[in-house]
C-alpha cells in the first residue's frame, strides 16, 4: 500500500459512443459536467475536500495544489482534463452551513474535440494500466452497460438492440430525437421559504432600496420544493437537461443538479472565458405575437433600457474583477440575444489572457475567488447586495447560484455558475432555486414569472409540466 496519488489517463474510442459524454450519464451518484457531446464524467471517490466560510476558494485551492504536486501522472493525451481532476461545487455565500467540497473520482470519461479518453485515480499501490482503467469503469457501470461496451471500444455499443434506452439517449444527445417526456405520477410542488406574495414583497421591498441609491441592483432568488413519490432519478434528469439544453452546461455533483446558462470562468491554459447573462425574456411571451420570435426577442429584450442597463451592470462587474489578472482582454460590444429552449437572454462572451500573479499564472480558483458573487447574481454593490439579501431572501442558497465544475492539475477547468438547477435533498424530494436580477422599474409580478420560466428546464426534466 502507499499513500501516492497516482493517475492514468489512457485514449478511449469516441466512435463507440456516438452520443457522446451523455452516453456515460447512466449512474445517479455520476458526477458530471456536459456541454453537447463534451464533457466529463466520473465515478466513485477516492478523496474529499470540505469548507464553509469566506476562505472555502483559497482553502480548496491550496488543499487541491498539495494533492497534486506529487502526484505521479501518466497521461498520453494531454487535454484539459486529462490527468488528476476534481469535481466540485461551492456555497453561494461565506455564511452559509453548506459546505463546499472538491471530490476526486476514482475514474473518469473524458470527451473534447472529437478525442474520448480514460482516466483511472488512486492511492493505492496496484498497478495501473489500460486494463485496470477499463475494469474499473466497467464495476462502475456494470459489465454488459452499453456505455462500458463502448468504453472497451466494442463499436456495437450505444445502439445494440440490447440497451434501447442508451441508444435513445444518444440520439437525443446529438440533436436527433428529443421524445415527450413522461410525467411523474402524483408528484406536487410545495412553496419553500418564502410563499409567492412574500416573495413578491422582498423584490417591492429591493426596489425601494435600490430607489433611495444605496445600490444599483439585486438578485433575489426563490425555492420550490417538488415531492415525487416514485422517485428522483438524477441520471434521468442529467440526461434529458443534456438533451434539451444544448446551450446550457449540464453538471452534477453531489445531489446538485441542473444546466447553467451561465459561464463563470473557464480556464485553459493562459486564456479565461466567461458568460455574462442578464436580462431575460420567457419565450412563452411571443406565443400570439406577429412575426419571427428572434424579432420579438431583439425588440424586447435587446431594445429595454431596464434589461440592458441590468446587462451592463454584470458584464462591468465582472471584467473589473477579472481584469487585475488579465493582460488583455476583449468583450463583445453588444449583447448577443442566447437562445435557450425556455427563455432568451442577454449575454455577453469576455475573453482574457491572464498575468502571471507573483510568478504564476491565477488557478480557476484564485479567479473563482475574485469573481464571486458577480452582480448577475447577487448585485451592485456587492456588499449592500449580499446584506440585502440575507435580510430579504429568508433562504440558505445552499450551492444555488455558487460555482460548480471541475478542475485540474494543471490549472485548467469549467466553472459555471449553478442556476436553473436544483438539490435532491432525499429520494422522492428536490428543491429548485430561481432568482432574478432586480432594478429600478423591476415589477414583483413580473419577477414571480420569470422564476416559472427559470425553475421550467428542471421541472420539465422531473416530469412536473409547467
Ligand atoms: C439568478 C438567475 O439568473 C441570472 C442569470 C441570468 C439572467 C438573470 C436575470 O435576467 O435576472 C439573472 O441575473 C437564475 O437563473 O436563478
Amino acid at each position: 500500500m502507499t499513500s501516492t496519488f497516482r493517475t492514468l489517463t489512457v485514449p478511449l474510442d469516441g466512435k463507440a459512443f456516438p452520443g457522446g459524454l451523455p452516453s456515460f450519464l447512466v449512474r445517479d451518484d455520476v458526477l458530471c459536467w456536459t456541454r453537447r457531446e463534451a464533457g466529463l464524467a466520473g465515478f466513485g471517490e477516492i478523496a474529499r475536500f470540505t469548507s464553509t466560510g469566506p476562505d472555502r476558494f483559497l482553502e480548496a485551492d491550496i488543499w487541491w495544489r498539495h494533492l497534486v504536486l506529487e502526484a505521479e501522472v501518466a497521461d498520453s493525451v494531454e487535454l484539459p482534463g486529462t490527468g488528476p481532476v476534481a469535481f466540485g461545487s461551492f456555497a453561494f455565500s461565506k455564511t452559509s452551513a453548506h459546505e463546499s467540497r472538491l471530490i476526486v473520482p476514482e475514474i473518469v470519461v473524458g470527451v473534447r474535440d472529437n478525442q474520448a479518453w480514460l482516466t483511472q485515480l488512486t492511492f493505492d499501490g496496484g498497478p495501473l494500466t489500460g486494463e485496470t482503467a477499463h475494469a474499473v469503469l466497467d464495476r462502475w457501470l456494470g459489465g454488459g452497460s452499453a456505455a462500458a461496451r463502448a468504453a472497451e471500444g466494442t463499436t456495437a455499443a450505444a445502439d445494440s438492440a440490447g440497451d434501447a434506452s442508451l441508444g435513445d439517449v444518444a440520439g437525443q444527445a446529438g440533436g436527433a430525437v428529443v421524445r415527450p417526456l413522461p410525467l411523474a405520477a402524483g408528484a406536487t410542488l410545495h412553496t419553500g421559504s418564502l410563499s409567492e406574495e412574500a416573495w413578491m414583497e422582498a423584490v417591492a421591498a429591493g426596489v425601494a432600496e435600490i430607489r433611495t441609491g444605496a445600490l444599483e441592483k439585486l438578485v433575489l432568488a426563490r425555492d420550490v420544493v417538488a415531492t415525487i413519490p416514485s422517485g428522483v432519478h438524477a441520471a434521468d434528469v442529467l440526461r434529458e437537461l443534456a438533451a434539451r439544453y444544448r446551450e446550457c452546461w449540464t453538471y452534477g455533483v453531489d445531489g446538485l443538479v441542473g444546466a447553467t446558462p451561465e459561464m463563470l470562468i473557464q480556464v485553459e491554459g493562459r486564456t479565461a472565458q466567461a458568460r455574462v447573462l442578464a436580462g431575460t425574456l420567457d419565450r412563452r411571451d411571443a406565443h400570439g405575437e406577429d412575426g419571427p420570435p428572434m424579432d420579438y426577442a431583439t425588440r424586447v429584450l435587446a431594445g429595454s433600457e431596464k434589461q440592458r442597463h441590468e446587462h451592463e451592470i454584470a458584464i462591468q462587474s465582472l471584467t473589473k474583477q477579472l481584469a487585475p489578472f488579465s493582460e488583455a482582454m476583449n468583450a463583445h460590444d453588444e449583447p448577443f440575444i442566447l437562445e435557450l429552449p425556455n427563455v432568451w437572454h442577454l449575454a455577453s462572451d469576455v475573453k482574457a489572457e491572464l498575468t502571471e500573479v507573483e510568478g504564476h499564472v491565477p488557478t480557476c480558483l484564485a479567479l473563482i475567488n475574485a469573481l464571486h458573487p458577480t452582480a448577475a447574481v447577487c448585485g451592485t454593490p456587492t456588499l449592500v447586495a449580499g446584506e440585502l439579501i440575507r435580510k430579504l431572501e429568508h433562504l440558505d442558497r445552499g450551492p444555488y447560484a455558487g460555482p460548480v465544475g471541475w478542475l485540474d492539475a494543471a490549472g485548467n477547468g469549467e466553472w459555471g455558475i449553478a442556476l436553473r438547477g436544483a438539490v435532491i435533498e432525499a429520494a422522492d424530494t428536490v428543491r429548485l432555486y430561481a432568482g432574478c436580477g432586480i432594478v429600478d422599474g423591476s415589477q414583483p409580478e413580473a419577477e414571480l414569472a420569470e422564476t416559472w420560466a427559470k425553475f421550467r428546464p428542471m421541472l420539465e426534466s422531473l416530469g412536473i409540466s409547467s
